[in-house]
């Protein structure tokens, strides 16, 4: 048997073993520790992610269970598993409880693309996948082609084009990842993405409980219900039939006519730069709003606008507004760590922001 064609010789354990105790070491550091081919290492590790998926949605299909599981069991548990939702193909479910701003997964790309989501290189991308090894090829042509809903006609194209997410906000890069393609979307997910060092992120937005499915939003958030699902059908091909989708009449239409407000001064925060106090005024009425939506703040929503406020306050602002609009939607800017109740009155925030920056 090729040494990287399974096998069960105990450095691959070891390998994977390594990868789990500390997400942030990359393949080659795992090979040269194992004293292994970076090549060989790769494989045996996108074989032992195939075979955990593979395992996983085995075990959904045969009757996922909502009640979670014991706590012995936790420890060992990654927070999430695939596992198929109906009427939405497959999609990531957590196995435990998963509290806000967490981390749920982190991953490499398989492939990567300049120019959008739309625009991207096939020859760049056909090139790149030649090069991967066949398990994680074949890995990458099970993930869903909106363009063939029966799985009959796949495309690389397709593929890329159904679950690559824009390397950062705004990037006109897009990356392919193994996990983070199976989340579906929902008009109020509980996860959002980050892009950090390379490697796609996926966060918990509000607190998801084990047994929930975890979702991200696929589209613009501050938009009516019949605009993200237009939205939806023309980019996914799927109508939405989310919680906040399917909310009575006379709810949704306040709900949406918040949303919109919302995006109007999230809009807005930005320009007002130079005139902090009213900048602040807006934020403050942002997150009042949110909390209008009868749902607690999400984690991303609540760290960008408190880094607006920070920004504005201490007069700390990046060189040029759109070096500002791309900061401010960066994760892990550090700013989860002042705490909302401490208000935003400048003599708080000053001395929280020089305390934040050590
Ligand atoms: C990035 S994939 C998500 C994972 C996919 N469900 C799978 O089985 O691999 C996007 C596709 O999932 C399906 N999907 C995502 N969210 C959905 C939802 N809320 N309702 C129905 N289908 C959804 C749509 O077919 C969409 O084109």
């Amino acid at each position: 048997m090729p040494e990287d064609q399974g096998g069960h010789d105990p450095w691959r354990q070891e390998a994977v073993q390594m990868q789990k105790d500390d997400p942030e070491l990359t393949i080659s550091q795992i090979a040269a520790r194992l004293n292994k081919p970076v090549k060989t290492v790769k494989s045996a590790l996108a074989n032992a992610r195939k075979k955990e998926a593979l395992a996983k949605s085995e075990k959904g299909s045969q009757g996922y269970s909502k009640e979670g599981r014991n706590d012995n069991d936790k420890a060992n548990l990654l927070p999430y598993q695939i596992a198929p939702i109906p009427g939405k193909g497959l999609g990531l479910v957590a196995t435990r409880k998963i509290c806000r701003g967490e981390l749920i997964v982190q991953e490499k790309p398989v492939l990567t693309a300049s120019g959008g989501l739309v625009g991207f290189a096939l020859k760049q991308l056909q090139t790149q996948f030649d090069q991967l090894s066949s398990s994680v090829q074949d890995e990458i042509m099970v993930l869903y082609d909106k363009h063939a809903p029966d799985g009959v006609g796949k495309t690389l194209s397709g593929v890329f084009s159904t679950n690559a997410l824009p390397q950062g906000v705004g990037s006109p890069d897009a990356a392919l990842c193994l996990v983070i393609s199976r989340a579906n979307h929902s008009c109020i997910s509980n996860a959002y993405h980050g892009w950090v060092d390379g490697r796609e992120r996926l966060y918990c937005d509000t607190d998801i409980e084990s047994g929930e499915e975890i979702c991200t939003n696929y589209i613009q958030w501050h938009r009516t219900t019949i605009q993200r699902q237009d939205a939806l059908q023309a980019q996914f091909g799927f109508l939405c039939g989310c919680p906040a989708c399917m909310e009575e009449e006379t709810l949704r239409k306040k709900h949406d006519a918040i949303r919109c407000q919302i995006g109007e001064l999230d809009e807005a925060i930005p320009e007002l730069a130079f005139s902090p106090s009213k900048a602040v005024a807006l934020v403050e009425k942002v997150l009042g709003l949110y909390e209008q939506l009868g749902r607690p703040v999400p984690h991303a929503a609540e760290q960008r606008h408190c880094y607006d406020a920070f920004q504005l306050q201490s007069g700390m602002l990046p060189a040029s507004p759109s070096r500002y609009i791309q900061a401010r939607t960066l994760p892990g800017t550090g700013l989860e760590a002042v705490p909302r109740a401490h208000g935003m009155k400048t003599e708080t925030l000053l001395p929280l922001w020089l305390q934040h920056q050590g």
